[in-house]
Order: structure tokens, then sequence, then C-alpha cells
């Protein structure tokens, strides 16, 4: 397969990855591993508290440092590359935006659940007038159709993002889903299309080279596939299978599998596996950040973190609403 787009790959591992390690990582980590990410040549990469600036709370989860210690450390060490930020309108705020950007990020991510698209214009534009690359990222994509999807995007390329993505945070999309998915923005669009993946159905690389095949540019993923759920596309087999493709990355492949081997291996709280937690969240369409919270109140509430998932799932519940997962668990244990 060839492409005739100039390919993307963002990284997430500080980002994504943040929600594997619980939000603990410490500037001296977010060092090495930027500082690896750029030996690698990895155009773009992210750092901010997994769900965003501003993420660290009660809700979502402390981090151990102020993200901007480890936004500009990053920054520090990103040589060529670009650092990325997250941004969830609603969590981090505009004055955070403008934080992130005086140390030195150049890319903001502006998120928001698929059908609410119309709450991230204000912060598309002051990407934009701080001189930011700026990317919509339609979270949940797989709970609306293409058609619904398409009319959510529209709104953030009228705003001014410079690429849209398809987020599939359940990890829940099949490939054929991406390809809908992603056609129908690339045909009713101009800008640029990028597609984040979460590999719980085991479908990471599988479902990136199908958004590639039909015009995705953006693509995302993270060493070892450190990230929420059975964690992201795992960036160095990503960059490995592009490569015996003949797709140009520019991404050093040795020093991207070096970058994983040595630098965030050593990081990983948990083997990042697909276990039955995680085929859960994909099989039913939850949010991928929802399962360490899911294993938190499964032990408080002595139930079973599986059964809370499916629940969760059959109430649609999304990001945002981590209240429900206690309310879930309580409900659960007093059935
Ligand atoms: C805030 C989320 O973690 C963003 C993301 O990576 C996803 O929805 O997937
Ligand atoms: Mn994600």
């Amino acid at each position: 397969m060839t492409t005739n787009r100039k390919i993307t790959l963002v990284d997430v591992s500080l980002r994504d990855g943040s929600h594997a390690v619980r939000h603990q990582f410490t500037s001296e980590q977010v060092g090495e591993v930027a500082a690896a990410l750029a030996n690698a040549k990895v155009p773009v990469f992210e750092v901010t508290h997994g769900d965003g600036l501003g993420g660290s709370s009660l809700q979502f989860g402390f981090s151990k440092e102020p993200e901007l210690n480890w936004i500009r450390t990053a920054v520090e060490k990103a040589g060529e590359s670009s650092v990325s930020v997250l941004l969830l309108p609603g969590v981090g705020t505009q004055e955070e935006l403008r934080r992130a950007r005086e140390v030195g990020a150049s890319v903001v991510r502006v998120a928001t659940h698929c059908t609410e698209a119309d709450i991230a214009p204000q912060h598309i534009a002051m990407g934009k007038e701080l001189g930011m690359t700026v990317c919509g990222f339609l979270m949940m994509s797989h709970m609306i159709t293409s058609s619904d999807l398409v009319k959510q995007a529209r709104i953030l390329e009228d705003a001014g993002a410079d690429v849209v993505y398809v987020v599939d945070s359940a990890g829940a999309l099949l490939p054929d889903q991406v390809r809908d998915r992603v056609r129908a923005l690339r045909e009713s669009l101009t800008c640029e299309v990028g597609f984040h993946g979460h590999n719980n159905l085991g479908l990471g690389v599988a479902n990136t080279l199908v958004a590639m095949e039909e015009g995705a540019s953006w693509l995302d993923g993270s060493l070892c596939s450190l990230g929420a759920g059975a964690g992201n596309t795992q960036l160095e087999v990503l960059v490995a299978v592009l490569d015996r493709m003949g797709v140009e990355t520019g991404v050093d492949l040795y020093a991207a599998m070096d970058a994983a081997e040595e630098v965030v291996k050593p990081l990983l709280p948990r083997p990042i596996v697909i276990d039955r937690d995680a085929l859960v969240i994909g099989y039913a369409g939850v949010y991928s950040t929802f399962l360490l919270h899911a294993r938190r109140a499964a032990e408080k509430f002595g139930v079973e973190s599986r059964d809370i998932l499916i629940e969760l799932g059959r109430r649609k519940a999304v990001g945002g609403q981590e209240d429900q997962i206690i309310r879930v668990a309580y409900e659960l244990a007093h059935q």
C-alpha cells in the first residue's frame, strides 16, 4: 500500500499512558521518555495528565507533579519534535492552554465527546491565536453513525481545526467501522483527518492501517502500548509495519524499539495486555480510562470489575461520568 499524504505519527505514551500509571509520572521519567522519543525522531508527542490540561482532580485522579513541570521538561528534551497537549473544554481552561504554550507546547488537541463538538470552537480559536497546530478530537466515535460524526467534525473544521480525529476511546471499532468513519470525514472535510486507536479488541495496528488507507494522515500510538485500557496502537510496531509497507514516517525504527524496551517498559506498573477487563471494555464499548477506576471500585465494594464495566456500557456512560462507576459498584453490591 502506498499513500500520497505525509504521515504524522503522534506518540501519546506521556498522556494516554498517564492513565496507566495513575498520573504518577515524575519529571525525571518524562524527561527520559521525551529524550528517547526525540532521539527516535517521533514528530509529535503529547504530554499532560491523562484527562488533559487541568485533569489533576478528585474526579480523574491527582497527578504526582504539576503538569506544567512535565510539559516544560518535555519541551527541553524535544529537539526537533513538537510537544502536544490535550485539552478537554470544561476540564482544562484557556489560561492553562496559554501557560502550556508559554513553556513551548506547539500542538493542542481539543477533545470532546463525539456529540459535543459545539463546546470546542472557543478553545480551537484560542489555539490558533496562540500560533499552535490545532486538532479536534472526537472521543468515543463508535457511539454515533458516520454521518452524525461528519456533522460534528464540520463544527471543528469550521472553528479552524487543522486536523479532525476519529477517536476510538473504547477500542470498540471494527475495521469496517473505522473505514466508514474515516472515509466519511475525508469526503466531507478539507482539513487533515487523524485516527487514535485503543487495543482492547487487539485491533490497534490493523485499525490504524485501515484509517491510513482511507486517507487519515495523523496516526496515534504509544510505546509498549502504554495507555488506558489495553493501551493504544503500539507505536514501535506501527513504525515497523509502515516501514515494511514503504510508508515514510521519518521515525527511526531501531531507536523507537530501544525507547520502548529500555525506557518505557521499566515504567509499566503492570503488563499492558488484553485481559478480561480490557476485552470487556472493547466488547461493550466502554471508555478505556474507566478500567482502573472500575478496578478500584470493585475492590472497595467487593464486586467484579467486569460486571461494573458491562453495566457502564449498558448505561452508555461517557468520559466525565466517573462518578457513575462508584454508583454502579454500589448498586451491584446492594442488589
Ligand atoms: C481523555 C481521554 O483519555 C482522551 C483519549 O485518549 C481517548 O478518548 O481515547
Ligand atoms: Mn485514548
